[in-house]
C-alpha cells in the first residue's frame, strides 16, 4: 500500500503555551499530521517549502531508509535543503513495526515546531505480545519563545549566548506560561486562549491504553508520569521490551516508547498527565495534560496537587531504567558476539578559537556544504577532509572527572569510513563539561540503523575490562540512547546499510555546536541519486544526463 501525503510547510503565529510566536506547521498544525501505515508500506510525502526565506530538510527518525539512503532528510549529509518555493518528494518503506518520529533536520528548525508521529502496525493477522484496547501517541517537547534564529547565532558568536532553559514543557503541542510573569508585552501572552488548553485524552474506564510517548525536545531530559497509575514499558524505539513497570518514564529526545496502562483508578475524577526536567537544574515549570476518565468533563475533578517528578540531579533511577531495558523474550535479535572495529567516542564541551563547541575526540564536527552521499558517490574527494576523525582519546592522561586543563580543540567535517558488513562497537564516554562538577546527559542517535545497547557504566570505559560486562544475550536494540553524566555507554551495530549515516547528540543546541559524526559504509552499493537532493555546493548540477 502506498499513503501519499502533501504537506505545506510555512510559518504561522500560534500560542502552544498561551505566548504568541512563529511556529512552523504542516497543513497549518503543530504537531504536524500523524503518518499510519502497516510494515512494509510505502509512504510518499511530497513537500512544499512555504517558509518564504528558510531551507528546509525533514528527517524520519527511526525510519532505516534501507535503498533510499538519499531521503533520510538530513540537510549536509543525504541531501541538499529545499530551497523556499521548491517542492521535495520523500519516498521510502517504512519496513518495521513500531513508534517513530519526524521532524526538521536544517540548522535549529526542529524547536520552530516543525516534527510528528510516525505509527506503523503490523500486517494483518500479526499480533504484538502485548495486549490492549486502544493506542493512543503523546509526543513531548520543550518549549522557547525565542526565535531559532536569535538561539543559533547566539549559540556561535564570540561571546558565546547560551540558550538557556526553555519557556514550557508541551505536552502533544500544548503547555502553559505564565502570563503573569513580568515584562512580556500586551497582547503576546493570552492565558484563557483555547490553543493552550491542555492536551486531555479522554479515556474509558476499565481499558487498557497502548501509550505511544516521545521525546522531541531541544534540550531537555524529562521524567513522565501519569497521577496514580503505573506504566508497563513494552516498546522502545520500534523494538519489544521485555515488559517492567515503572511509575515514571524517564525518556530522551529521540526515544519512543510504548507503555500499558489500565484505567483501573476511581473513575469519578480525572489525573494528571506530567513531564518535569531532570538531568539539569529545572527552571521550567512542568507540563500538564489530563487523563481524563469518561465521561467526566476534562478541566474538572482534578486534584490541585499534580505529582512533583522525582529528583532532578539522582541518576541512579535513569541508570536503572537503561539496565532495566532489555529485549523481549520471544523477540531477542542475538548480536554477533564480537566486533570488527571499536571506536571510543569521548563527549566533550571545548573551545574553537574562542568559540564554544561540543566535540568528539576533542574534534569538533562541520557540515559541509555539499552532502556527503553526493561527495562520496562522484568521488568528489576535496569537498571535506580525507584526514580520518580520531577513533579514541587520550585515555592515559584524560581526567574525566574535572575540567580539562586544555579546553582546546579542532573542527573537521571529515567522516569514518567504515567496511561493509563490518561489526561495529561505538562506547560514547562521558566526561565533565567546562563547567565544574557538571556533566551533562547527551542522547545519541543514529540514522540508517537500530544498535544492540551492549552496556552502561559510571566512570571511565576499561577497554581491557569492561567489554565483559556486556550484555551479548538480549540486549535492546534502539535508534536514540543516553549516554548518563560520567558514565558510559555501548553500543554495537552492523554497517550494511549503504549510504552516509549521521550519528549525533539529538539536543539540537549541542549538533548545531558540533557534537555529531558521519558514517559512510558500502558507498559503491549506492544506486543512482535521484537528481533532487542536489544543487547545492558541488553538487550543482553534477548529474546532468
Ligand atoms: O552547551 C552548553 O552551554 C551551556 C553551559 O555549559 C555554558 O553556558 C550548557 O549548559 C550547555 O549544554
Amino acid at each position: 500500500t502506498v499513503h501519499y501525503h502533501k504537506w505545506d510547510v510555512k510559518y504561522e503565529f500560534k500560542s502552544p503555551d498561551c505566548y504568541k510566536k512563529l511556529v512552523i506547521t504542516i497543513n497549518g498544525k503543530s504537531p504536524g499530521p500523524t503518518i499510519l501505515a502497516k510494515q512494509n508500506d510505502t509512504i510518499i510525502v511530497e513537500v512544499k517549502n512555504s517558509l518564504l526565506t528558510e531551507n528546509l530538510a525533514i528527517h524520519w527518525h527511526g525510519i532505516r531508509q534501507i535503498g533510499t539512503p538519499w531521503f533520510d532528510g538530513t540537510e549536509g549529509v543525504t541531501q541538499c535543503p529545499i530551497v523556499p518555493g521548491d517542492t521535495f518528494k520523500y519516498q521510502f518503506v517504512v519496513d518495521r513495526p513500531g513508534t517513530y518520529l519526524y521532524h526538521a533536520h536544517y540548522g535549529m528548525q526542529r524547536e520552530a515546531g516543525l516534527y510528528g508521529s510516525i505509527r506503523v502496525s503490523l500486517p494483518d493477522g500479526e499480533s504484538e505480545p502485548f495486549a490492549y484496547d486502544y493506542d493512543r501517541s503523546i509526543i513531548l517537547t520543550d518549549w522557547y519563545h525565542n526565535s531559532t534564529y536569535e538561539q543559533s547565532v547566539g549559540l556561535s558568536s564570540n561571546p558565546f549566548v547560551w540558550v538557556g532553559e526553555p519557556h514550557s514543557l508541551l505536552i502533544q503541542g500544548k503547555g502553559k506560561f505564565d502570563c503573569s510573569t513580568p515584562g512580556i508585552p500586551a497582547g503576546v501572552c493570552n492565558a484563557s486562549n483555547p490553543e493552550c488548553s491542555p492536551y486531555a485524552m479522554t479515556i474509558v474506564p476499565g481499558k487498557t491504553y497502548r501509550l505511544r510517548v516521545s521525546s522531541l525536545t531541544a534540550l531537555s531530559a524529562l521524567s513522565f508520569q501519569i497521577e496514580g497509575h503505573n506504566m508497563t514499558v513494552v516498546e522502545a524505539d520500534g523494538h519489544y521490551v521485555q515488559p517492567f513497570v515503572v511509575q515514571n518514564l524517564f525518556i530522551y529526545s529521540g526515544e519512543t516508547y510504548s507503555v500499558l496502562v489500565k484505567a483501573d483508578k476511581d473513575p469519578s475524577r480525572n489525573y494528571w498527565m506530567t513531564t518535569n526536567v531532570v538531568s539539569r537544574k529545572p527552571s521550567t515549570p512542568p507540563g500538564q495534560a489530563i487523563f481524563n476518565y469518561y465521561p467526566n468533563h476534562p478541566r474538572r475533578f482534578l486534584s490541585n496537587t499534580p505529582p512533583s517528578g522525582p529528583v532532578w540531579d539522582d541518576v541512579e533511577p535513569r541508570f536503572a531504567q537503561s539496565l532495566a531495558l532489555k529485549a523481549h523474550k520471544d523477540h531477542i535479535h542475538t548480536p554477533p558476539q564480537t566486533a570488527d572495529t571499536t571506536i571510543v567516542m569521548l563527549n566533550t564541551q571545548n573551545h574553537v578559537n574562542g568559540y564554544v563547541r561540543w566535540s568528539v575526540n576533542n574534534v569538533s564536527f562541520n557540515l559541509p556544504h555539499t552532502p556527503y552521499l553526493v561527495a562520496l558517490k562522484l568521488k568528489m574527494n576535496h569537498v571535506f577532509s580525507q584526514v580520518p576523525p580520531p577513533i579514541g582519546y587520550d585515555y592515559q592522561n584524560y581526567d574525566i572527572h574535572n575540567v580539562s586543563k586544555n579546553t582546546n580543540a579542532t573542527t573537521s567535517d571529515a567522516i569514518y569510513r567504515l567496511d561493509f558488513n563490518a561489526t561495529v562497537d561505538i562506547i560514547l564516554q562521558n566526561a565533565n563539561s567546562m563547567s565544574n562538577n557538571t556533566s551533562e546527559t547527551h542522547p545519541w542517535h543514529l540514522h540508517g540503523h537500530d544498535f544492540w545497547v551492549l552496556g552502561y557504566g559510571k566512570g571511565k570505559f576499561d577497554i581491557n575490562n569492561d567489554q565483559n560486562k556486556f550484555n551479548l544475550v538480549d540486549p535492546i536494540m534502539k535508534n536514540t540512547v543516553p549516554l548518563h553524566p560520567y558514565g558510559w555507554t555501548a553500543l554495537r551495530f552492523k554497517a550494511d546499510n549503504p549510504g552516509a549515516w549521521l550519528f549525533h547528540c539529538h539536543i539540537e543546541s549541542h549538533f548545531f555546536m558540533g557534537m555529531g559524526v558521519v558514517f559512510e559504509e558500502g558507498i559503491d552499493r549506492v544506486g543512482k541519486l535521484p537528481s533532487s537532493i542536489m544543487g547545492c555546493g558541488e553538487s550543482k548540477g553534477s548529474q546532468r544526463p
